[in-house]
């Protein structure tokens, strides 16, 4: 049965402020985007990727995205990252057994993490990669005062990728569609099921970028990485 990826990469880079979205921003020397794909490509567990765009876009990534063999797709994306991972979902066979979503713009996924997500998803129904909390966490208010120190203890930073059973994420998505239930990840929209969600372990490396101090970070990355 196909193991899926789905690869959201259809929002607008607010954040990073630059005329064309981060996605396509070159790192390295290629896209962002392009990064990750390599990776899923690379990944033998992974049968096929959907990879989620702007509508205006489309064209422009099926030039270099279906350089990538296992590329089956490119959707045009939603609003919200929810809807865009849903319309990637919504262009999955009925008998894939498994999804991986993975955001576009987190390049320094790999392999191994991917094999590690599946595999827990297989276990588990529900699995997302994050990392435990390693400064001192606050509560701040609008004018930007302390109103109190959070305890960390138990606190995770959360990551892509974020793998499910396929039946799972669907109903899921059902559920979400019922109750108009949004969430910033498709963990959220487990929780919000009720079911279990198994916690792997992430790493420090596997940023998103999103900020134009992420992209001075991601050549660093990529530069160590590089050099083994
Ligand atoms: N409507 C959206 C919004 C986001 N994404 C994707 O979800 C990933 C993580 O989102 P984020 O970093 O928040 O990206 P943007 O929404 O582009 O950033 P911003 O919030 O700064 O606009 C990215 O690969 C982004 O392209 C998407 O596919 N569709
Ligand atoms: C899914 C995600 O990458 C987990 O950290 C993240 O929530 C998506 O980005 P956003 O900045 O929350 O839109």
């Amino acid at each position: 049965m196909t193991i899926a990826a789905i690869i959201p990469a259809a929002g607008q880079g607010v954040r990073m402020g630059t005329q064309i979205p981060k996605q396509f921003l070159a790192l390295s020397g290629k896209p962002i985007l392009q990064h990750t794909l390599d990776v899923f490509q690379r990944c033998a567990a992974v049968d096929e990727i959907i990879v989620v765009v702007p509508a205006n876009e489309m064209e422009a990534v099926r030039d270099f995205a279906t350089s990538a063999s296992k590329v089956k797709q490119v959707v045009a994306g939603g609003e919200q990252r929810q809807d865009s991972v849903r319309h990637g979902f919504e262009a999955l066979d009925a008998d894939t057994e498994i999804v991986v979503v993975h955001d576009g713009v987190r390049p320094f996924v790999t392999p191994e993490m991917i094999e590690a997500s599946i595999h827990a998803a297989r276990e588990e129904g529900a699995a997302i990669a994050a990392i435990p909390l390693s400064d001192t966490v606050k509560k701040v208010d609008k004018e930007q005062f302390v109103e109190r120190t959070v305890d960390r203890d138990g606190l995770w930073r959360v990551q892509t990728p974020q793998t499910f059973r396929y039946a799972v994420l669907k109903e899921a998505y059902a559920r979400a569609a019922a109750d108009a239930y949004y969430g910033t990840d498709e963990g959220t929209l487990i929780e919000h099921l009720g079911r279990p969600l198994k916690v792997i372990p992430g790493s420090e490396l596997n940023i998103k970028i999103t900020r134009a101090e992420d992209l001075i970070l991601g050549e660093k990355i990529a530069e160590l990485l590089a050099r083994g």
